[in-house]
């Protein structure tokens, strides 16, 4: 039984002079130190009303949201927030050097009752002022596509995988790429150590600066809706934003599916981005693309169908879709696949990626990309070659072993699960059976639980119901909400014969290579590339993949003492 190498740092591309540090304290080399005046017009500029205390004389070289990571010289921006209001850290930043701050009223009665006399600046909202604040400061936007391309992916599932691959074809189309996302940042290569999937806007805009500072022509970033609702992205116009789907997730923040989608629909503007692609494949998509023409107006908008499903046809019931899935043939474990435009033109590509949904994502980066006005005789050659569009992505449908077949995937809603399942599936032609290890997070979405246990049951033959991240939230009753959801599942006829509750998550995973002959398949979905698992506001080391392996090491030795047989 084979197990698949460890995946290996991949890419170069640029040395690493300028670019130790981390997404919180890296800055672009050469900064124009800018006068509060200065700053105090660009905020007027932007139409907000701002008030000021102290001299305006003062120039500022840097800005930070937070007083662990102010530089000398920033201007440090106090933020009301859920857990505390930055102003109560002022004396921080002022000892790490903040020559002014930025806040709101409440922020500078805490100034003032400290007894600080540095210059305020006082608005109303001040996360509204941050982002276009930072991009003068880091001279950010880029000032043609030639120089630098920007792009962005959002919606709740395919975001990281798709800016992976737009950097795949990017980079074998000549470019020095970056990118920006929830595995980590890379600038040419480098990995920049990083925290959210899309950072804080200071860190956005000072990165995108530094990143063209050590000469990356294309960056490619991950825009989450918190980062939209949270104005992290704000400042900064992207040459080419995507849409992948919207399903339910983050129901804790948004409140409901509508609200996610009204997040989602800030990228789909014009103070966020010059052209866009939705995939139009449900009906939440084709609200997007709508809710961009009137942003947007027509010719800024093309629309993409991947849903493949009935054999290209789209349905006769909607206008076609610009762009189109219009074949697709198993190739490997991947797949390959026809772009077909509404003009004729077509795009013919292979991803090495697993899954259908993998194709989808495939589709919308090629169709950004060739949206993104690169040379189409240099697109289509590169897209002859199957691994401009088969980049290792950590932790996304990697397969472990191929026999039984074992993947580590990052499926943590129930949509994402479903299609993971799908595509882990032997069919009904093989005797295999298809056994899924996941869990649900504490503190997050509840509601999801019980559906994600659903879909398991619906689509798998034994459920092992395990630990996700629990964070401050009781691991035990998180399991049985999802095990009840699978439970209930099965007493109304769904496929799992079998339903366990195992913890911890590596004796979860164990479990299921126990129970797994070499013609099954498992599926350990939820963690992806995440190393470390939050219990009480502990992290554990953990690596599901890590887990995999040994667990499969074991079953392999028992295998071979047997003589092969179980
Ligand atoms: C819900 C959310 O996104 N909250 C973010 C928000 O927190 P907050 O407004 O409540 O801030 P707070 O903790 O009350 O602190 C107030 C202010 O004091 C500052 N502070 C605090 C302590 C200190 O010592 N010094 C100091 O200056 C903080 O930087 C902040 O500006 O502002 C903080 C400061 O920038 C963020 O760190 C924090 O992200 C938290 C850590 C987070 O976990 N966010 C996740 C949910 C997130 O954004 N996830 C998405 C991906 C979602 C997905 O698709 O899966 C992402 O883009 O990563
Ligand atoms: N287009 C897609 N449609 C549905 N599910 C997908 C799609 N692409 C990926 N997935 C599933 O979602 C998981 C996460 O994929 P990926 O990391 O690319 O998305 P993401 O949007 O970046 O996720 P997150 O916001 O949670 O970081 C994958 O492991 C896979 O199970």
């Amino acid at each position: 039984m084979p197990l698949e190498d460890e995946p290996t740092e991949s890419g170069s591309g640029i040395g690493s002079t300028g670019l130790e540090g981390t997404a919180q304290s890296l800055r672009p080399q050469s900064v124009v130190p800018r006068s509060l005046r200065e700053l105090t017009d660009a905020i007027g500029a932007q139409g907000h009303t701002v008030r000021t205390e102290g001299t305006l004389g003062v120039t500022a070289t840097g800005i930070s949201m937070d007083s662990r990571e102010v530089q000398p010289g920033d201007l440090y921006v106090a933020l009301p927030g859920a857990n505390a209001h930055g102003a109560d850290f002022v004396e921080g930043a002022t000892h790490r050097g903040a020559v002014a701050v930025l806040t709101d009223e409440a922020g500078l009665s805490t100034v003032r009752a400290l007894g600080l006399q540095l210059p305020v600046l006082v608005v109303d909202r001040v996360r509204d002022v941050v982002g276009p604040l930072a991009a003068l400061m880091y001279a950010s936007q880029p000032s043609s596509p030639e120089v630098q391309r920007l792009f962005a992916v959002t919606g709740t599932n395919g975001k990281t995988t798709t800016t992976y691959m737009i950097n795949a074809i990017m980079a074998a189309l000549g470019h020095t790429t970056g990118l920006i996302g929830t595995i980590e940042i890379l600038a040419g290569g480098r990995a920049i150590p990083s925290q959210l999937t899309t950072p804080e806007s200071t860190h956005v805009h000072s990165l995108v600066s530094v990143m063209r500072e050590h000469g990356i022509t294309s960056a490619s970033m991950e825009v989450s809706s918190h980062a939209l609702d949270y104005k992290r992205v704000d400042g900064l116009v992207y040459d080419v934003a995507g849409f992948t789907n919207l399903t339910q997730d983050h129901l804790d923040l948004h409140g409901t599916m509508d609200a996610y989608a009204s997040s989602k629909a800030q990228l789909f503007t014009p103070s966020h981005s010059r052209r866009n692609v939705i995939t139009v494949d449900d009906a939440w998509g084709r609200a997007m693309a709508d809710r961009a023409r009137s942003a947007q107006g027509e010719e800024a908008v093309v629309t993409l169908w991947t849903d493949y499903g009935r054999g290209g046809e789209q349905p006769a019931d909607q206008e076609p879709a610009d762009w189109a899935l219009t074949a697709v043939r198993p190739h490997g474990i991947g797949h390959d696949f026809v772009l077909t435009h509404r003009d004729g033109r077509e795009l013919r590509a292979t991803t090495g990626l697993p899954a259908d949904f993998n194709v989808s994502n495939a589709a919308l980066a090629v169709a950004m990309i060739a949206e993104s006005g690169v040379d189409d005789r240099a697109l289509r050659d590169v897209l002859s070659h199957p691994e401009s569009l088969t980049p290792l992505v950590p932790g996304r449908m990697q397969v472990i072993s191929q026999e039984p077949v074992a993947i580590v995937d990052f499926a943590h809603n129930a949509d994402a699960l479903e299609r993971a399942l799908g595509a882990v599936d032997p069919g009904s032609d093989s005797s295999g059976k298809v056994i899924i290890v996941f869990g649900a997070t504490g503190q997050r979405d509840q509601t999801k639980r019980p559906m994600m246990g659903a879909v398991a049951a619906r689509n798998a033959d034994v459920v092992i119901v395990t630990d996700d991240d629990p964070h401050n939230e009781a691991p035990g009753p998180i399991r049985d909400a999802v095990a009840a959801g699978a439970r209930e599942a099965v007493e109304a006829g769904a496929r799992a014969g079998t339903v366990e509750n195992v913890a911890p998550r590596a004796r979860a995973i164990e479990r299921a290579v126990e129970l797994a002959g070499p013609e099954d398949s498992i599926l350990v979905a939820g963690r992806g590339h995440e190393v470390s698992q939050d219990i009480a506001g502990v992290d554990n080391a953990l690596d599901d993949r890590e887990e995999l392996r040994s667990a499969l090491r074991t079953w392999q030795a028992r295998r071979h003492a047997a003589g092969g047989n179980r």
